[in-house]
């Protein structure tokens, strides 16, 4: 019976699935993926096979209030009836947060279960519900080896400068440093980049991750070297709900005179503002690309600029800049905005080729850029699979 390794990634408005074949070359083939996109507001799963045919789909109404953990099991168990003849060997799952210790992916046990929720306050809209996922597969097939791959783990090489924070140092003994995320999302650009132009992924390259959350990372000749994401996931770039870079007064003067608790103030930044909290419409970038209402505008604008400022310091970090690429939901589908980041970067050089970039092609730079623009599809689930291949069968290790 052939054997499947199945993904699941819990981002923070989606759950991300993937089945893959292990087969006997070396080789984890994807069979069937899908997600259910935007929790917290209308859910929508949809499933497709490995040609891109529907094979399920279901939309549940805005206000039903339906958060990860109520849909995973309906989730689990369309998978578990839709895997037919492969029996599962393993679930791989993207776990956001690592903390120091984990560099690499790791088999979950109850000791590494109860590490990583130690760690759920660095990462509230996330390692919860990655942790939730693992229980429910725990219930669902007791026995069946769990991997966590970590968002953290592609970050761990940084330099002691780039992740340290200016505290005293006792809180940085017990852990209280920048750690960055979307790891595997930077692993996947980096290595699909190095199949498309190895010349370029060995030079100073930005990968700007724009989902509902989202983050810059500085690539050089494939290692992260520098990164938006900080302590949190709060850190960085303006997001669907979070509010990026904050002045640490802000949080002194929700406390002191709006006498916000701590968790009202973590609902705040993390739930409340960001694109959402601007625009006092949507954290969807679509219904603000779609809006006329200027508070949208203004949200629009803020993200494109604090990305635009984000690249000009990572550029910095680099000590210079050769290649920029765009990733994830935002990235990979919202011309108008890669056109808008592009020409705010004309200072560097870059030039955007608005035709290439109204058809999302995937090198959307003119050929006199100074700085090589390219559109790479993330593919957080294939990383998950790899590794998780590779951590259980070191012999059966690529996925495909
Ligand atoms: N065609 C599109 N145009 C503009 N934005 C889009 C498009 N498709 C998806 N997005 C945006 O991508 C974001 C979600 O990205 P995604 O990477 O799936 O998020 P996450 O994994 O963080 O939950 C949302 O803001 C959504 O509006
Ligand atoms: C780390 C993080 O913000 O993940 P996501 O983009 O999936 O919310
Ligand atoms: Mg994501």
């Amino acid at each position: 019976m052939p054997e499947a390794v199945l993904t699941l990634n819990a981002g923070s408005s989606s759950i991300k699935f993937a089945v893959y074949e292990v087969t006997a070359d070396a080789t984890a083939r994807r069979l069937s993926h899908g997600q259910i996109e935007d929790i917290g507001g209308a859910p929508h799963f949809v499933a497709t096979d490995g040609g891109g045919a529907i094979l399920a789909e279901h939309r549940w109404p805005a206000g039903a209030s339906l958060d990860h953990e109520a849909l995973l099991s309906p989730l689990l168990e369309w998978i578990t009836r839709h895997l037919g003849a492969e029996s599962l060997m393993a679930v791989g799952h993207r776990v956001v947060h690592g903390g120091e210790t984990y560099d690499r992916p790791v088999r979950l046990t109850p000791d590494v279960i109860a590490a990583l929720s130690r760690l759920t306050p660095l990462a509230p809209l996330h390692q919860p519900h990655n942790l939730a996922a693992v229980a429910a597969v725990a219930r669902l097939r007791p026995g069946l080896p769990q991997v966590a791959c970590f968002d953290t783990a592609f970050h761990h090489g940084l330099a002691p400068t780039v992740t340290r924070l200016a505290l005293p140092r006792r809180y940085a003994a017990e852990g209280v440093r920048r750690y960055g995320f979307h790891g595997l999302s930077f692993e996947y650009i980096a290595g699909r980049l190095r199949e498309q132009d190895p010349a370029l992924a060995s030079g100073r390259v930005i990968a700007a991750h724009l989902g509902n959350g989202a983050s810059l990372c500085a690539i050089h000749d494939g290692r992260s070297i520098d990164v938006t994401m900080g302590f949190t996931t709060l850190d960085g770039l303006v997001m669907g709900t979070r509010c990026g870079n904050l002045d640490p007064g802000v949080v002194l003067y929700l406390q002191q005179v709006h006498g916000l608790d701590a968790a009202a103030v973590e609902h705040l930044l993390y739930h409340d503002s960001g694109l959402l909290g601007v625009s006092g419409i949507s954290n969807d970038m679509r219904t603000l690309l779609d809006s006329d209402d200027v508070h949208a505008r203004e949200a629009i604008d803020l993200f494109v600029f604090r990305i635009a400022r984000e690249i000009g310091a990572l550029t910095s970090s680099l000590g210079g800049l050769d290649g920029l690429v765009f990733s994830a939901g935002i990235g990979e589908h919202a011309p108008p905005i890669r056109a808008a980041v592009c020409a705010r970067l004309g200072w560097l050089g870059v030039s955007c080729d608005l035709a290439a970039n109204a058809g999302n092609a995937a090198l959307i730079s003119t050929p006199d850029s100074a700085v090589q623009v390219r559109v790479i599809a993330t593919d957080e689930e294939s990383m998950i699979a790899t590794h998780t291949v590779n951590l259980l069968h070191p012999a059966l290790a690529s996925a495909g």
